[in-house]
């Protein structure tokens, strides 16, 4: 019998991106500071980008993205800390009715709570082992081996590290892809039936960074078509587009809203508009497309704009994350009760 004494010797680390601990612009300058002085994420070098980034762009964009993430956020926080919690919260206990004694954590890789300092607290807790399962089903360099350098440099610095396993992708995984045709057709059902055309939205990274080799726009298009599948739209009924271009260089194309415009224009009048890379609503989501990108389409002519929320808490997510981690931790010790079993 799996005693409730022991504590798990393995855990699992959901990893998002973070978000600023408040809307105002000290806090944004923090984390921008971070975000963008990291060169995963500006591959420009650092004796040419620093004085960019700290004369110019930390004098003025907190300011401004303090003011957007304002109109977001909730009086339990950002969205994006709080669907990330949420959704730690909801794993750890489908991975607990599994059966498994699995502890959930999240972290993350700018702002906090930090990775290293979750691992600390794992460890603390006789954690032995750790799967990093970093809260973005396509990879990109930008994002996901971010995670994994910041785990690395925990590595460099302890003198006892736990063993690690680290998930790269699952944009194609089948119960990601389910959890969201469920999010869509439910939200079919509330409105009636499809709009004319199905956007999704997927966060861009730079053109350059695909041309020497980073897989995320392809994992992006076959997420996108994978989920056209399931629902049975054929090519007529959706567009795949690219949001949050950041700085002056070419980034994945088409852009989100000057489709959105295109699209008004050409005579589309309803939208179903969802964003499949975002595990939960954020800034990116709630503010950029359900506010601005809808803006324009409806300035443009378009009648309906109609949001589909991220996955967020749903069921079927949770279930995809339990399914995906449950997938990487087979085969590791994972957890005692396994063998007192
Ligand atoms: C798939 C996810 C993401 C990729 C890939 C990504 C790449 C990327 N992002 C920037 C610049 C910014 N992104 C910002 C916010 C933001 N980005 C993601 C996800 C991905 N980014 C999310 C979930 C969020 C929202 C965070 C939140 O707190 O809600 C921002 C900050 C906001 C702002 O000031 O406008 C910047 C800046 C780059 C440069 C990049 C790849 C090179
Ligand atoms: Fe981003
Ligand atoms: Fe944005």
């Amino acid at each position: 019998m799996p005693s409730p004494a022991l504590p798990p010797s393995t855990a699992v680390l959901l990893c998002n991106l973070g978000t600023p601990d408040a809307p105002t612009a000290p806090a944004l300058r923090r984390y921008l500071a971070q975000f963008l002085g990291d060169p995963r994420v500006v591959e420009i070098p650092r004796l040419a980008w620093w004085p960019i980034l700290h004369g110019i762009i930390l004098r003025t964009r907190p300011r401004r993205s303090a003011a957007k993430y304002a109109t977001v956020w909730t009086p339990e926080g950002s969205p994006l800390a709080v669907w990330t919690q949420r959704q730690a919260t909801l794993l750890r206990g489908w991975l607990g009715e599994a059966g498994q004694h699995v502890a959930v954590q999240y972290a993350m890789r700018y702002g906090n709570p930090s990775i290293a300092s979750q691992i600390d607290a794992l460890q603390a807790a006789g954690v032995q082992r750790v799967l990093v399962l970093p809260l973005y089903p396509q990879y990109s360099s930008t994002t996901t081996a971010s995670i994994f350098d910041d785990v690395a440099a925990f590595v460099r610095r302890a003198r006892v590290y736990p063993e690690l396993r680290f998930i790269n992708s699952y944009h194609d995984h089948p119960a990601y892809i389910a959890a969201l045709a469920a999010s869509v057709r439910a939200h079919w059902a509330r409105e009636g039936g499809p709009a004319d055309k199905l956007v999704m939205s997927f966060h861009g990274i730079p053109e350059r960074n695909v041309r020497l080799g980073d897989p995320y726009a392809d994992e992006c298009r076959t997420t996108a078509r994978l989920l056209a599948e399931a629902l049975d739209l054929d090519e007529s009924r959706y567009a795949i587009t690219f949001q949050s271009r950041f700085g002056p260089a070419q980034w994945l194309q088409p852009y989100t809203e000057p489709t959105l415009v295109a699209l008004a224009q050409g005579g589309t009048k309803r939208v179903d508009v969802m964003c499949p890379g975002f595990p939960g609503d954020c800034l990116e989501t709630l503010e950029e497309i359900n506010d601005e990108a809808r803006e324009a389409f409806l300035h443009a002519g378009g009648q309906e704009f109609r949001y589909i929320p991220c996955l967020n808490d749903s069921p079927a997510w949770i279930d995809a994350l339990r399914a995906i981690a449950q997938q990487h931790l087979s085969g590791w010790p994972t957890a005692r009760p396994v063998l007192f079993d």
